[in-house]
């Protein structure tokens, strides 16, 4: 039964991805499959009335105003849409060199998520929730199958999909750079009985082995302190590394939180109990 699934504690993520689950299963999904009633994708939905992370159109004639939309969205929801955004056509246009450069990046990492069909959907998910660990991530998932879903005020928000969108969130690092003025919000992505769900994730991550830690001029205390201990991006990634191996990723939450600060961050902005920057929250 277990043969129709590699889904594994998958890096670079801190989350267990369903994405093998063969026609072949049958009606039902193995056990170590089934998550508990609370993290089904049925636990916390209809958020108050709110239906979509915002959409921002990068070819605004004001680029102050775009930049006000970017700020206020990785403020309030770490997640936006990207409309508009000239990338390809950009990207295109630049020689063969920088091309060849940008692919080669060791900052960019790139994932392909396929999340088959699954006969249980209401009872597991094709990625736990999590943040990013890294600094910010790019999506491109398939206009008319949805699936991501994004944690708002404790409510979990189905993401509209906009044609030709980026979907672009902030994951750890800049919570930290930004002293968590930006949040690394959690997100998780259900399945479908129906259809099955494409999506192509570019990581943008920092340089491994400097140190990161909020930037000076957003720290000011005592009403604003330094919220988060340099660390370099290895020394994160080795704490949920280590975490992940321990064959617990699943239950990656509070422990990861733990393993990570010696203890669950007793007051944190947000409600998120998945693994976070705010969990390494002094
Ligand atoms: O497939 C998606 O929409 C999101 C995947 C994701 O969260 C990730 O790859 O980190
Ligand atoms: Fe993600």
């Amino acid at each position: 039964m277990s043969s129709c699934f590699n889904g594994g504690a998958g890096w670079p993520e801190p989350v267990v991805r369903v994405q093998a689950v063969s026609d072949s299963c049958g009606a039902t999904i193995p056990e170590r499959y089934v998550k508990a009633p609370s993290e089904r994708p049925s636990s916390l939905g209809g958020g108050g009335g709110l239906n979509n992370i915002p959409v921002v159109d990068m070819s605004m004639p004001d680029g102050e105003e775009t930049a006000r939309a970017v700020a206020a969205a990785c403020r309030e929801w770490g997640f936006f849409q990207a409309v508009n955004h000239g990338v390809w056509r950009g990207f295109f246009q630049q020689p063969m060199e920088v091309k060849q450069r940008y692919g080669n990046s060791p900052a960019t990492y790139e994932g392909v998520n396929f999340y088959p069909r699954c006969p249980q959907p209401e009872l597991t998910l094709g990625v736990a929730s999590h943040s990013d660990p890294g600094g910010m991530t790019m999506l491109l998932v398939d206009d008319h199958v949805r699936g991501l879903q994004v944690k708002n005020a404790g409510h979990w928000i189905t993401v509209d999909p906009v044609l030709d969108a980026f979907i672009v969130n902030i994951g750890d690092q800049i919570q930290v750079l930004s002293n968590a003025v930006y949040k690394s919000v959690e997100h998780r992505v259900t399945v479908s009985a129906a259809e099955e769900r494409l999506s192509l994730a570019f990581f943008y991550n920092p340089r491994s082995d400097l140190p990161l830690a909020p930037m000076p001029e957003l720290v000011a205390p005592p009403a604003r302190p330094a919220l988060y201990p340099p660390m370099t991006f290895d020394e994160y990634r080795e704490h949920i590394r280590r975490r992940g191996l321990s064959g617990k990723a699943q239950l990656q939450s509070q422990q990861m939180a733990t393993a990570i600060c010696g203890a669950p961050p007793a007051a944190t902005a947000s409600s998120s109990s998945s693994s976070s920057a705010s969990s390494l929250a002094r």
